[in-house]
């Protein structure tokens, strides 16, 4: 008997699948992880319509993007904010979903946090009110962000309906050169073929660059899916992601982590599975990575230099163009490198786990920031931020002059009062790069955490490989 080869995404979705109607699945969802910024209206839903949660042993909450990340903080140092920050918690408290406040040593960034508890396994289904969901199909799962709305339905029935997406690959093989990450991958692959490369796809990225990945690269990278317009990006599971999730609060223990370890192995893609859309990419050919502009596919190589508006693939891209250097006020031809900043930030659910910290602390150590710039690490999760301090990499970022953070979204979004400033430049290891992202008139370039390192010593955007 032959059977039709199957993506690694088939695998998990069609399993999931509890029946189809015009043209939509009905997915079945093996978690549902909430947050202090979208789910209060979906609370309000419930309510409304008298609804229990349906499972909460399934569910995980997290305080995490409108909270302050001063040392000493509390729910209340953030008065705008505090009274959402109570209901939710009042909310998630009272139905006995599991709870991850300010001041539990397990705080952290939802996505961080999830992947840290062992919430989120291979060949699982998991939502959140939050796009960058994606992130933990770096574990071989189906993970993906939803709206308030779906998540009230997500809670009440443990299911969505939801068209199928197409199946889409990319490859990235070859070697990565030396300082060059999963954050630069994922900055090549975006410029290379555009915010939109991935719309209505879920993206499995594959390839013996991948591969070579370490686990919370391919996050990161699996991060940046909806900046490529995917909502669901994953690679597929194997013994470096079997040996993170080990012993870890919620995977199964003993001989059922086993069996359950057997069973992940079959989450690969079969040889000639049918994608409808592919793209490929030569590992040696990307370079530490800088974004110029408002779009995170405005990225350049930084030894590069920003487009001239002739360069843009259509009208359309150069009115974009044009808004965005006017708005970063940088100039079209100009080298990237030598652009001064004035803040440095490390943290986000992209890049502050805790080898993002010390790849940054290894271009840190014994140098000093920039006087004019104000440089922060803000760690993904409380658990980074203890791991860290354990092995001092704490005092390597404050002898350097770093403010050193409890850990939440902070300057990625600036939901919370951490904020860069008016007409201030910031280089980021966030995921976006829009206008006022990190706060009103905030500048960012996104790029890797030893390129923020870099910059953050240099005063200005730097080639980490000329520093190093
Ligand atoms: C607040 C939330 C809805 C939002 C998201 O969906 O991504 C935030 O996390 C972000 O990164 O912009
Ligand atoms: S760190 Fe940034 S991208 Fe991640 S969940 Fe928070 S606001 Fe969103």
């Amino acid at each position: 008997m032959t059977t039709t080869p199957r993506t690694l995404f088939e695998k998990i979705w069609g399993p999931h699948t509890a029946t189809s109607r015009s043209g939509r699945d009905l997915l079945t969802l093996d978690r549902v992880f909430l947050h202090d910024m979208t789910s209060l209206p979906a609370f309000e839903q419930l309510r409304q319509r008298n609804l229990p949660v349906a499972d909460t042993a399934r569910t995980l909450a997290v305080i995490d993007h409108t909270v302050a990340t001063a040392s000493g903080r509390t729910e209340e140092t953030y008065p705008v904010m505090a009274p959402t920050v109570r209901s939710f918690r009042r909310e998630v408290t009272d139905r006995g979903i599991q709870l991850f406040g300010l001041g539990d040593p397990a705080q952290g960034i939802v996505h961080v946090v999830a992947a840290e508890q062992g919430a989120i396994l291979p060949g699982m289904t998991a939502v959140c009110g939050d796009s960058h969901t994606c992130t933990n199909g770096a574990l071989g799962a189906i993970a993906f962000g939803i709206g308030s709305t779906e998540i009230a339905h997500a809670l009440a029935y443990q299911a969505l309906w939801l068209p199928r997406p197409k199946a889409l690959r990319v490859t990235v093989d070859g070697s990565l050169n030396p300082l060059v990450s999963g954050k630069d991958v994922a900055l090549a692959i975006i410029s290379r073929f555009s915010t939109d490369g991935g719309v209505g796809c879920a993206v499995e990225y594959a390839g013996s660059a991948i591969r070579r990945l370490t686990v919370e690269e391919r996050m990161t990278l699996c991060n940046l899916s909806i900046e490529f317009g995917s909502r669901i990006g994953l690679v597929a599971p194997d013994d470096a992601v079997f040996s993170y999730l080990e012993g870890r609060p919620r995977t199964p223990k003993g001989a059922a982590f086993e069996t359950a370890v057997a069973a992940w192995r079959n989450l690969a893609s079969d040889e000639n599975a049918a994608y409808d859309k592919e793209y490929s990419l030569d590992a040696g050919s990307i370079a530490p990575m800088v974004t110029w502009g408002t779009s995170p596919e405005d990225a350049i190589a930084v030894d590069g230099s920003i487009p001239q508006l002739n360069q843009a693939r259509n009208p359309a891209q150069r009115a974009r163009w044009e808004r965005a250097l006017s708005y970063v006020d940088l100039k079209p031809g100009a080298p990237i490198a030598g652009t001064p900043i004035d803040v440095a930030f490390i943290g986000s659910c992209t890049n502050a786990r805790l080898s993002d910290l010390r790849a940054a602390a290894r271009v840190v150590r014994g140098g000093k920031v920039a006087s004019t710039v104000r440089a922060l690490v803000v760690p993904g999760s409380s658990s980074v931020k203890r791991q860290a301090e354990a092995e001092g990499l704490d005092r390597i970022f404050r002898e350097a002059g770093f403010e050193w953070h409890e850990s939440a979204c902070s300057l990625c979004a600036s939901l919370g009062p951490d904020i860069v400033g008016r007409g201030k430049r910031c280089a980021s290891t966030s995921n976006r790069n829009f206008e006022n992202r990190q706060g009103p008139g905030s500048i960012t370039h996104l790029m890797s955490p030893p390129m923020v390192a870099a910059a953050a010593l240099n005063g200005g955007i730097a080639d980490v490989r000329t520093l190093a």
